[in-house]
């Protein structure tokens, strides 16, 4: 069965939303109608509603998909889901009455919907250890705001602490599914939130119930997160479309599956190894969205047994170490990459800025796939992250003790003295201060920042960080401390407030990162009127524009100042730079401030560009049919 969608403004009275509870909703409009319509509150399911005319003997030529009765009438109008044309049973509208506003509500249909699924390790405010958290819980609620229906699939972690607060919002779907995966049957639950537009599903399972953090705890990572735990979120969340019934109907089988980095990379490799074999999935598409290709989900060969796959797609996940990267002459160097696997069988590729795509097709940063990568590059994009403008507002965030916008940015000296005085420092408004957020590891270059804090902490600065990591690198923080008290603070941990008070009450932002697929923290800070220094790399290079006192008509222009290469010296000479502009040009400093306060980096641009990548999909056949 087919049906025909046809998108035109439609007007609901009062007298088209009489539904009743636990009824299939039959509606009397003219066949070949359409119709959504969407509640102005975000927390109530916006519904789109296809009209499918219905009789009892179809005809394959038909343009409209109905069926007649002999006399060639029209049987009756049925409520379809928006997944494409998969049969539901009775569907019932017992929650759609609530939804429809007092007044007459006024639709505009998208021109094409899709049916989406993100699956991810984290999605804010759930889950959280860094920018995939904030990408899968901001993009996912502007595109449901854009018309597509959404869910979010990702863990229910429960640490046995106050953070499991987060998921009190959430219901038990009281729905099981057993996933077949090492060596035997694993039961899964889920747990569901509509909020924002979005559904928000968790996958239960009493290995995501444990103290820490969503990958490990204090003693390292977990040992069983490839093997067990992201497999399992990868097999239940391509069972998710296919079994909840979300608002009273399923997502079905035409969807649109995200996956994210390699915890979801699994998805694509089921749906072409598992599902499509089976005859299920087969007008699904797949898209893996590579956030950081430096972590790709590599164990043992020996392991494939444990993921659920048939042998005969051993090749799909099969990765060969180099010589120089074995352990000892007898290693054979066999092992499975689960973002390789996603690599080879996603029918899109797409990452976090135009610079990384082409980055990891080479050498230096294809960590080992950048061939694989270059073999596929006509259906790999890149598509610079937004931010949510929402939760990132210095004009109204929470974490905030004063509030600023560009034009008035009296709140941020207000800012800047908070924190200082919070931190323990010095409450000075000339001192320039510095800040730093971030993972402290390789990629965010803390050992460039290491190397050349003596000699910058010589100069009138202050300078705070804030991050977890690598040991050495927080007993660094805490020594360093301990040197300069009245220059440098080092806060060791993850704390959303004081993270967004940095962003504010600093004048400069420092990102050394030695690649950053995208980074998020520069497009906070210049929101927030802080000056990023970055090194010229990836989705840095992308979004800061190097300040440029002498550009055309004597205008200045810039947003900050992306360094390259990455050394001590030319990191010391870009912020000297900067400190030297914020001391001695304060009508340029201003102007580089308002600039990143203006700059366009909410998600409704980018997520137009994620649509264009939608409709590249569907145009093809599946990659791997
Ligand atoms: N100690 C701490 N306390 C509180 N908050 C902290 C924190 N440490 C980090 N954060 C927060 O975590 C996020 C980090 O995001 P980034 O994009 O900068 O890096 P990340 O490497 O995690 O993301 C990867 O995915 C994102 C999303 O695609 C890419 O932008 C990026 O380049 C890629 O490396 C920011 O929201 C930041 O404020």
């Amino acid at each position: 069965m087919k049906s025909i969608l046809l998108s035109f403004p439609v007007f609901i009275s009062k007298s088209t939303r009489n539904i009743t509870d636990n009824a299939p909703l039959i509606l009397g409009f003219n066949r070949n109608s359409r119709f959504s319509y969407r509640s102005k509150n975000e927390n109530t399911r916006s519904r789109m509603i296809r009209l499918r005319v219905i009789s009892n003997n179809s005809k394959e030529d038909d343009f409209f998909d109905y069926e007649n009765d002999e006399s060639d009438s029209v049987a009756e109008f049925q409520l379809v889901p928006q997944s494409g044309d998969i049969e539901v049973g009775n569907f019932h509208a017992d929650k759609l009455e609530e939804k429809v506003d007092d007044e007459i509500t006024q639709v505009n249909l998208k021109e094409v919907t899709y049916n989406i699924v993100f699956v991810t390790s984290e999605a804010s405010p759930y889950s959280k250890t860094g920018g995939l958290g904030d990408v899968c819980g901001s993009l996912p609620i502007v595109l449901a705001a854009r018309g597509h229906r959404v869910m979010v699939v990702s863990p229910r972690y429960l640490y046995g602490g106050p953070c499991d607060e987060k998921f009190a919002g959430t219901t038990n779907l009281d729905c099981t599914t057993k996933v077949k995966c090492f060596g035997g049957v694993q039961e899964v639950g889920f747990f569901h939130e509509y909020r924002k537009g979005v559904d928000w599903v968790f996958v239960d399972h009493p290995s995501y119930h444990r103290p820490g953090n969503p990958y490990g705890d204090i003693y390292g990572a977990f040992g069983d997160n490839q093997q067990f735990r992201f497999t399992l979120l990868c097999h239940a969340a391509c069972e998710a479309p296919l079994v909840l019934p979300l608002g009273g109907f399923t997502y079905g089988q035409k969807c649109l599956f995200l996956a994210n980095d390699w915890h979801g990379g699994l998805v694509p490799v089921l749906l072409t190894a598992k599902y499509r074999p089976n005859g299920i999935y087969k007008d699904a598409r797949s898209i893996i969205v590579i956030h950081n290709l430096a972590h790709q989900g590599v164990e043992p060969a020996s392991t494939y047994s444990n993921l659920g796959l048939p042998w005969e797609w051993y090749g799909t996940l099969e990765w060969i170490f180099p010589t120089w990267a074995r352990t000892h002459p007898l290693d054979t160097g066999e092992a499975v990459n689960i973002l390789k696997g996603a690599i080879v069988t996603a029918d899109r590729i797409l990452t976090v800025s135009q610079g990384y795509s082409w980055e990891i097709t080479t050498p230096e940063g294809g960590y080992g796939l950048n061939e694989l990568l270059s073999s596929r590059k006509f259906v790999m994009n890149g598509i610079t992250n937004g931010i949510d403008v929402t939760e990132w507002d210095p004009s109204s965030d929470e974490h905030l003790s004063s509030h600023y916008t560009a034009d008035d940015l009296s709140g941020k000296i207000e800012c800047k003295i908070a924190l200082q005085k919070e931190l323990g420092l010095p409450p000075r408004l000339d001192c320039p201060l510095i800040g730093f957020i971030g993972r402290l590891d390789y990629q965010k270059g803390i050992d460039i920042i290491l190397s050349a804090a003596p000699a910058l902490l010589q100069d009138d600065v202050q300078f705070v960080m804030l991050g977890t990591g690598e040991k050495q690198y927080e007993e660094w923080m805490r020594a360093t401390e301990a040197a300069f008290q009245n220059k440098f603070r080092g806060w060791v941990g993850f704390n959303v407030p004081i993270s967004h008070q940095i962003t504010a009450g600093c004048d400069i932002l420092l990102m050394p990162s030695r690649y950053e697929p995208c980074g998020l923290n520069q497009l906070y800070a210049m929101r927030y009127g802080t000056v990023p220094v970055v090194h010229g790399t990836g989705g840095l290079r992308e979004t800061v524009k190097t300040f440029n006192p002498y550009s055309e008509e004597g205008k200045s222009e810039g947003t900050g100042w992306a360094f390259s290469p990455l050394t001590r010296e030319c990191m010391l000479d870009a912020l000297r730079m900067a400190i030297k502009t914020y001391r001695e040009h304060k009508t340029s400093w201003e102007g580089l401030m308002k600039r990143g306060m203006e700059r366009d980096c909410s998600w409704d641009n980018v997520a137009a560009q994620y649509e264009q990548v939608f409709k590249w999909v569907f145009m093809d056949p599946p990659y791997i049919t």
